[in-house]
């Protein structure tokens, strides 16, 4: 491209830096002065909080003055927050205001026109777009558009015009660094560069070189099951994170972060993409890992993590493995919705409520409320009947409770404060006399010390889910995967961890669901969104209590079937028969992304020459090292090459991970290694990445990538057989620019001869296959 034409370029990227100076100018001033507002009414605030409450109108009347005091500096703290997101982007905006160009001519307006695209929009004084925001509709155009005749979707329908011209730039501190004009999507040139570069930290956002497949991903605004099938590093996660970004924008009015919840692999895996949506300008949606989530809504219980889990996969029996698959499946859930619909009152399990030592609600007395009601009605709608009779129950012994002589001593010896908390909310009419105002504080102090009781109500504490779970499985008969009498063990097996409050984690979603769906408790309504990233760590179970739990979200499942650990690899279409017998939606869709664009060109070729169907997968093409195979005769020499390995890759790499399979091994190595170099060993608890090497169990470093990965003992011993094809699949394709492998001796057959000729790697010592 002439100099010229960069020459122009320059100058419009500086006017726009003119105008976005002086936008920041103004922005900050009024930022400023919001904060001074702010300030002020917090200062008065606190001032008025100390006026004296002896009179009772004085009382009343400043609480009220409070509540209104706190509605505003609520909105004037929401107001400041607004403006400062604003400056924000601004300030992003000026280091880089845009990375694409398209013009285009509209089919009646002969004259063309230049839109600039980048992270955000910005318009000048008179409302000039002078950069579209990347979800604009129009924009499409840029990520999908070939030149010639185009169409994109706008809110009034789809519109065609003419695109005359891609250009696209790399814009560092308000500077062109460099510029293509392109056909294509979006051109190899700025791609290969932005992959070429060292990881750090976080994980950075794509939008400046979105894929065209990635792009459909992105903005699928129909489907309420979308389903992604996408290689090692094809951009999965990235995309379900500008698909966020992308519905925030395109239902700003009506969704909120809040109401998007993704399930992530893993807690470094949350910190590791938290920058993404930041960066552009949004807010992060809400971020669980599926444990976290069992964890929460089953308090009081150890549940088995996935982690755990994988640990002891490899001591498992035959019939462990055949129970595993029974309650994994999901006929057994919908065992357990006939199950909970034909339930009587005398099959329910219902426990007593407890207040101060002393039965509150017995069980019989629950079990008369319970049976009083219909039986044609369905079990979770005599749960609801039964709950809101007990809290009726629960208030008329408030109102009496109210009279007792505990309660006046308690109201006399009262202080000003509490006096005046307990009033919060109430206004100077609402009472008649000073005894109404007496007696609604004695029910506030009466209700305040029977809360426990209320809660007990309303989650549902008076029936026992485990004793109720335990009586499904004795009465689940004919079990597919396994005998009778292995299943009477697996019932023993369940009252046996209870005691000491453990559950395995096959059980966790079958125990919830029981416990909701029977009682019609635990759903959420409020979220609409819902992504699972890793999907293939989920069984059809889990994700059919997540389908209850979260009834009113659009769904969006991402993985790789290839990146199961520790069990044999399951084809996608297998994966999907699955899911689709399991979902009944309206709009499904599945999309496959086959290119990989995270490792370099040796090393995808590498990786996918171990997988049965490889081939199908393109890797893309970056240059970069071969991989490379040590052998070694023993475990110490495998541990001096390690340590002299280590060292290496740290001087050329920011991130380099040693990945082993499971904690055992992890501690080992560290054992090994901690003395000699900088390493830091990574834990299932662990939120944040260090600097240095990292030594990490594979199951912790899902959906995550290092400048150079290190796979430990890749040997026939640890790696004996297909079961482990995914695990390694996975450790081999978490890097981007180097891969070095160790095998303590003989090699894994899953490295066959046939995918090493299919490959090209380097290798320190002949293999010995026989
Ligand atoms: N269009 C793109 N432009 C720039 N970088 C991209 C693009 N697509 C993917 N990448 C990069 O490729 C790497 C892999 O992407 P990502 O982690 O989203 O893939 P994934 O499919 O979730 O991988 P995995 O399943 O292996 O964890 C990341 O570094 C990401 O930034």
């Amino acid at each position: 491209m002439d100099n010229n034409e960069k020459k122009i370029e320059q100058q419009r990227v500086d006017e726009v830096v003119t105008k976005l100076t002086d936008k920041i100018d103004d922005t900050q001033k009024e930022y400023d002065r919001a904060h001074d507002e702010t300030k002020r009414v917090q200062q008065s605030y606190s001032t008025n909080t100390s006026v004296n409450y002896f009179e009772v109108d004085d009382r009343i009347e400043t609480s009220a003055e409070l509540q209104q005091q706190r509605g505003l500096v609520s909105r004037l703290t929401e107001n400041e927050s607004i403006l400062k997101d604003q400056l924000d982007t601004y300030k992003q905006l000026k280091k880089s205001p845009y990375f694409g160009r398209i013009d285009i001519t509209e089919d009646d307006e002969p004259t063309p026109e230049k839109l600039y695209i980048g992270t955000a929009s910005f318009q000048d004084k008179n409302g000039e777009f002078l950069i579209y925001d990347w979800r604009a509709p129009i924009s499409s155009i840029y990520y999908n558009g070939t030149l010639g005749k185009v169409s994109y979707e706008a809110p009034m329908g789809t519109q065609t015009v003419t695109l005359n011209k891609k250009r696209q730039f790399q814009i560092n501190d308000s500077e062109i660094k460099n510029m293509f004009d392109t056909n294509e999507t979006v051109g190899d040139e700025l791609l290969q560069s932005a992959l070429g570069e060292q990881n750090d930290e976080y994980m950075q956002n794509i939008v400046a070189t979105i894929q065209r497949e990635q792009n459909d991903i992105i903005r699928d605004t129909r489907s309420d099951l979308l389903v992604v099938q996408g290689v090692a590093g094809s951009g999965k996660t990235s995309a379900i994170l500008q698909r966020i970004a992308f519905l925030l924008y395109h239902s700003r009015d009506t969704l909120e972060a809040d109401q998007i919840i993704l399930f992530s692999p893993n807690r470094l895996f949350s910190h590791y993409i938290s920058e993404v949506l930041p960066s552009l300008g949004e807010r992060n949606m809400r971020q669980v890992t599926f444990a976290e989530f069992i964890d929460n809504r089953l308090k009081g219980i150890n549940v088995q993590s996935l982690f755990e889990r994988y640990e002891i996969d490899d001591t498992l029996s035959k019939t462990d493995m055949n129970i595993r698959q029974e309650k994994e499946a999901g006929e057994y859930m919908n065992a357990i919705t006939d199950y909970c619909d034909a339930l009587t009152a005398d099959k329910i399990a219902f426990s007593n409520i407890n207040f101060n030592g002393e039965i509150f609600f017995s069980k019989e007395e629950i079990k008369r409320v319970f049976n009083q009601f219909p039986a044609a009605l369905k079990t979770a709608d005599k749960f609801t009947k039964t709950k809101n009779a007990l809290i009726k129950r629960l208030k008329r012994r408030i109102d009496k409770e109210t009279q007792a002589d505990w309660v006046n001593e308690q109201i006399d010896e009262m202080n000003d404060e509490r006096y005046h908390n307990l009033l919060a909310g109430k206004r100077l009419n609402d009472f008649q006399d000073e005894s109404a105002e007496r007696f609604y504080i004695a029910k506030q102090i009466v209700t305040n010390r029977l809360q426990s009781v209320y809660d007990a109500i309303f989650n549902n504490n008076f029936v026992d889910p485990y004793v109720q779970y335990d009586a499904f499985m004795k009465q689940y008969t004919a079990p597919v995967h396994a005998s009778t009498e292995e299943w009477q063990s697996e019932l023993n097996k369940f009252m046996h961890k209870l005691e000491f409050h453990q559950v395995e984690l096959d059980d966790a979603a079958p125990l919830l669901y029981l416990r909701d769906y029977m009682c019609g408790g635990g759903q959420n309504n409020t979220m609409k969104y819902l992504f699972i990233d890793e999907m293939q760590d989920y069984t059809v179970a889990q994700l059919k209590y997540l389908k209850y739990a979260f009834p009113q979200t659009k769904w969006t499942l991402l993985g790789d079937s290839e990146q199961t650990l520790f069990k044999s690899v399951e084809t996608p279409k297998q994966l999907l028969d699955r899911l689709n017998s399991s979902f009944e939606t309206k709009h499904s869709r599945l999309i496959s992304l086959l290119k990989s664009y995270r490792s370099t060109y040796p090393i995808t070729t590498f990786a996918k020459s171990i997988l049965p169907n490889g081939s199908d997968i393109e890797a893309f093409q970056r240059d970069g090292d071969l991989p490379e195979l040590i052998v070694t005769n023993d475990l110490k020499e495998s541990y001096d090459q390690l340590t002299k390995l280590v060292s290496d890759q740290q001087s050329k790499y920011g991130t380099v991970a040693v990945l082993v399979k499971n904690v055992e091994e992890a501690n080992q190595v560290y054992e090994q290694l901690h003395s000699k170099v900088d390493v830091s060993l990574l834990k299932d608890a662990d939120r944040t990445l260090p600097k240095g090497v990292l030594i990490i169990p594979i199951y912790l470093a899902k959906g995550l990538e290092f400048d150079s990965v290190i796979a430990w003992d890749i040997s026939e011993k640890n790696y004996p057989n297909s079961n482990y094809t995914g695990t390694l699949y996975t450790i081999f394709t978490r890097a981007m620019h180097s891969l070095t492998m160790i095998s303590v001796g003989k090699v894994t057959p899953i490295i066959s001869q046939d995918s090493l000729s299919s490959s090209e790697i380097k290798i320190d010592h002949t293999i010995n296959y026989d």
